[in-house]
């Protein structure tokens, strides 16, 4: 899972994304040591895998992860090359979701580059930035497809129809979000819109402060998005600190929960992925995650393509059923360990084991 950090320039995204960073390096169980410079790896915390490791005796923990990307900042004019704008819409691409950062501090120290703090206009010029290039695109594709559509080709005509209704919602400043992909268009060759993925804003507030100011929660709410208030500089200066001294310091500002498990968290609920896990006595215990609707088959292939490719069948049994009979065993003496094929469909909390040749 791919999350990408934008907002204006001096906003507070790499702020933001350092302390994402130290946090993601600290964690007992971050699973890699080298990556991009422009990454942060997190893992997404679970208190179910921790606690079906204890009662399995799993090895090790290893949860899921989130990568965040931190993105230059994106000015006025992007989507026609402005800045290194190209290359900013083109990392915002591959992401699965936004985290929207929004200047709503008042230190007069921080340059803005409008020069005022305004956080509904910076919220507008990112968000019409995405939208020109979501408009840029869908034209350009358009072009492509009506001769397809002209021909008589059925995927061409439904994909026709849906990039006029696109266009049309572009003109009038709407998110591609609200205008979904029907079935028959063939989603490996049609445009990805930016402006169809889900945001999380985070509202950039003064030291001290964790309420989302009413601008930004009300547009938020009015653009179908989540929305947290963090101070990015003080996330920063905490991930400096060891532990107690960030507690000490949390209490001091006033700060209850950790401002980045807030946007961790926040960030992966915008996904509406299902979690399972996988987890032995002696090997590691692990968190995965699936889209809702997707079956054991799928889930193995998120596990190993080898085990995908030599699925024979699957031991399912619900998290908290497992941990209440302490093993697999009585697990499936209690009957609510069961034998399912590749066609049945996941559901969260659920714990696989695949069995599988090769
Ligand atoms: N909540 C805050 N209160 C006061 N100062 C802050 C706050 N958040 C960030 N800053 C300061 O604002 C400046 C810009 O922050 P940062 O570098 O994180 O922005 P950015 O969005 O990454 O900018 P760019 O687009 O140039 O990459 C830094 O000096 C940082 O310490
Ligand atoms: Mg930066």
């Amino acid at each position: 899972m791919k999350v990408g950090i934008v907002g204006m320039p001096n906003a507070g995204k790499s702020s933001l994304f350092n302390a994402l960073t130290k946090a993601g390096a600290e964690a007992a169980n971050y699973p890699f040591t080298t990556i991009e410079p422009n990454v942060a790896v997190l893992p997404v915390g679970d208190d179910r895998l921790d606690r079906l490791a204890a009662v399995i005796g799993a090895s090790e923990v290893v949860a899921d992860t989130i990568d965040f990307h931190d993105i230059a900042g994106l000015v006025a004019g992007a989507s026609k090359g402005e800045g290194l704008g190209n290359k900013f819409l083109a990392n915002i691409r591959e992401t699965d979701a936004i985290v929207h950062v929004v200047r709503c501090h008042g230190d007069d120290g921080v340059i803005h580059p409008e020069g005022k703090v305004d956080p509904a206009s910076d919220i507008e010029t990112i968000e019409t930035e995405l939208l020109f290039a979501d408009l840029e695109g869908a034209e350009k594709r358009l072009e492509r497809v009506v001769r397809g559509a002209r021909g008589g080709d059925k995927a061409a005509i439904a994909e026709k129809a849906w990039l006029e209704e696109l266009i049309a919602g572009y003109h009038e400043g709407r998110a591609a979000r609200h205008t979904p992909m029907p079935d028959d268009v063939d989603r490996g060759q049609t445009v990805q819109p930016l402006t169809a993925k889900p945001v999380l804003f985070v509202a950039n507030v003064d030291e001290g402060s964790d309420e989302v100011p009413a601008v930004v929660a009300e547009h938020a709410e009015r653009v179908g998005a989540k929305a947290v208030a963090i101070s990015s500089r003080i996330e920063a200066e905490l991930s400096d600190l060891d532990e107690e001294d960030a507690a000490a310091m949390r209490e001091d500002l006033g700060i209850a929960e950790s401002g980045l498990t807030r946007v961790v968290k926040g960030a992966f609920d915008l996904l509406h992925l299902l979690t399972f896990f996988t987890v032995g006595q002696g090997v590691r215990a692990q968190s995965w995650h699936l889209e809702h609707g997707r079956t054991a088959w799928h889930a193995a292939g998120e596990i190993h393509t080898d085990i995908q490719k030599g699925f024979v069948r699957a031991e399912v049994v619900p998290w908290d059923a497992l941990l209440e009979a302490g093993g697999y065993g009585k697990a499936r003496e209690a009957g609510t360990l069961r034998l399912e094929g590749r066609d049945y469909v996941m559901q969260d909390g659920d714990v696989i084991t695949v069995k599988h040749t090769g």
